[in-house]
């Protein structure tokens, strides 16, 4: 039996003009549920494009990718959108908020997307930002609030639909270290409440103390494990 997430012999090419430039090459990886996944390595080894094909955001050169036994790598971009919004919560570095919207109204635009009543979407949206402790800041637009207000904004929005499995990349890339230590507590806590399966790339060592395991990329392979003290 697989794990909850299954990679096998999975590759990824980019042509540029002449050149193939082969970001992801045959990584092999299971990651259980309820696992906090770290990828870590240097600039250019493939983390982000590793991430974006287990979220279904990038579609493979070959290779199976399997998520609680469905092949996504298999599925064409509709079906694909679709397992997307119904299983996967996305945190970015940058936030991603819609600048003319308020915090509010940016938590709960998954529940646009899925035809949720507003009365409904609002109810949803300040039970959650109460939980992620920014709901005092529900009226604020984006330009309003700090980064670790932002990134409470996001994390939010990516819960809101409760998925099993949360993806993230750099979540904390723009923040001081104390906030995001605060940040990864917040997850952290969220994360073993809700037996979410979290996968991250961060080259933040400090990370690791929130995580189950780290493996690390060098051209576009996995070269080494650690596994980390379980917390
Ligand atoms: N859309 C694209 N088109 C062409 N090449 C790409 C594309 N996306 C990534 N690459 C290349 O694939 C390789 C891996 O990139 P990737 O962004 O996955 O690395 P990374 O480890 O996440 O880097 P960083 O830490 O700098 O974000 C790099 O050589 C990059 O230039």
């Amino acid at each position: 039996m697989g794990g909850y997430i299954e990679l096998k012999d999975v590759q990824k090419e980019f042509i540029l003009g002449d050149n193939v430039i082969k970001a992801v090459s045959g990584i092999d990886l299971s990651v259980e549920k309820g696992e906090r996944l770290r990828i870590s390595g240097r600039s250019g080894s493939g983390k982000s494009t590793l991430l974006n094909l287990m979220a279904g955001l990038e579609k493979t050169t070959s290779g199976q990718i399997i998520i609680d036994g469905n092949r996504i790598d298999q599925m064409n971009e509709r079906d694909r959108i679709r397992y997307r919004r119904k299983t996967i919560g996305f945190i970015f570095q940058s936030y991603n908020l819609l600048p003319q919207y308020t915090a509010l109204e940016n938590v709960a635009l998954p529940l646009v997307l899925r035809g949720i009543a507003p009365k409904k979407r609002i109810e949803m949206a300040k039970e959650i930002m109460e939980q992620v402790g920014i709901y005092s800041h529900a009226k604020h637009k984006p330009n309003e609030m700090s980064g670790g207000q932002q990134q409470r904004v996001g994390i939010a929005r990516a819960l809101i639909t409760s998925p099993p499995i949360v993806f993230a990349d750099e979540p904390t890339g723009n923040l001081d270290t104390k906030t995001s230590q605060e940040v990864m507590e917040l997850l952290t806590k969220l994360f073993i409440q809700r037996g979410t399966t979290f996968v991250l790339v961060s080259h933040d060592e400090g990370i690791q103390d929130y995580t189950t395991r780290t493996i690390y990329l060098e051209d576009g392979r996995i070269i080494n494990f650690s596994k980390e003290e379980s917390n």
